[in-house]
């Protein structure tokens, strides 16, 4: 099977173009390509797919196989790949997941390269049941969850086609997420589990660390840098329009005033192509 390793800011993943291998079991393929000692080493795997109603169609699988509704910084790659492999001409693609069909938008550099891909997240979505979460009340902002031993945290929580907590906290470099994360992630509140934001206000605009449903925590999580961008806005200590920081660089994004839609704005990176034997 051929494949290609790629990241958005870090967060990595292996993709295959569907058109040409056929996958029997991706997600248990996921899990093993995934491993960082035995496999090729990423955060998951993704399929790059022929659609019936858009463009091409992204499947996204976390490195421990579950399948997720969404991924934004796989998304940006997903343009990137298409592109530069001749699969399409257009610099406006149309990407059908799990959570909708997603626009992308392509900015080439003077040599005809993918650099930057804009992604329209659609909107917000903050209904409990939707999200989903078992919460009575919504939008959820603040809420005081009780997480472990380690007393309260205030969420606020959302969707992004994907569930997302968001908690803002100082000093986010001294949480120790491998203990917070999973107890957030697998919290009866998310009967699907949870993606969960740690940020922090700063200059310019918030920092954030990521534990990603299925994965831990990763260099950067696209629908996760939305999902803090609305949940700052609501909490009144950021601007529509944000910079994001990462531990794997920076996203810009933009929660739209007039038309409600989230727009995700980063680099897309071609690390290897590479090769390997499936097993039956
Ligand atoms: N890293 C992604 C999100 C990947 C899926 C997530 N772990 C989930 O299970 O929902 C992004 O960039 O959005």
């Amino acid at each position: 099977m051929k494949f290609t390793k790629m990241h958005g800011t870090g967060n990595d993943y292996i993709y295959v173009n569907g058109f040409v291998e056929k996958i029997e079991n991706p997600s248990e393929l996921s899990r093993k390509l995934s491993d960082r000692h035995k496999g090729v080493g990423s955060d998951g795997l993704v399929m790059i797919l022929p659609s019936e109603k858009c463009d091409f169609r992204m499947r996204m699988f976390n490195s421990d196989g579950s399948e997720s509704e969404m991924c934004g910084n796989a998304s940006r790659c997903v343009g990137k790949y298409v592109y530069e492999k001749g699969l399409t001409d257009k610099t406006e693609i149309t990407l059908e997941t799990l959570a909708g069909t997603k626009v992308l938008r392509l900015w080439l550099n003077e040599r005809k390269k993918v650099e930057k891909v804009t992604v329209d997240m659609g909107v917000p979505v903050f209904d409990a049941p939707s999200i989903p979460a078992t919460f009575e009340q919504w939008p959820v902002i603040r809420y005081p969850l009780p997480v472990g031993e380690d007393g309260i945290y205030e969420v606020t929580s959302l969707s992004m086609g994907n569930p997302h907590a968001v908690l803002f906290l100082e000093k986010i470099d001294e949480l120790n997420l491998p203990v917070i994360g999973p107890i957030i992630e697998h919290s009866p509140f998310f009967p699907n589990r949870t993606n969960t934001e740690f940020v922090e206000v700063v200059p310019g605009g918030l920092k954030m660390r990521v534990w990603e449903r299925g994965a831990g925590e990763t260099m950067a999580c696209g629908t996760g840098a939305c999902a803090a961008v609305v949940a700052a806005v609501l909490n009144g200590v950021a601007d529509r329009k944000t910079t994001v920081q990462l531990r794997g660089g920076s996203l810009e994004i933009e929660w739209n005033e007039e038309s409600n839609r989230v727009y995700l704005t980063g680099d897309a990176v071609t690390v290897f192509e590479g090769e390997t034997e499936l097993e039956n």
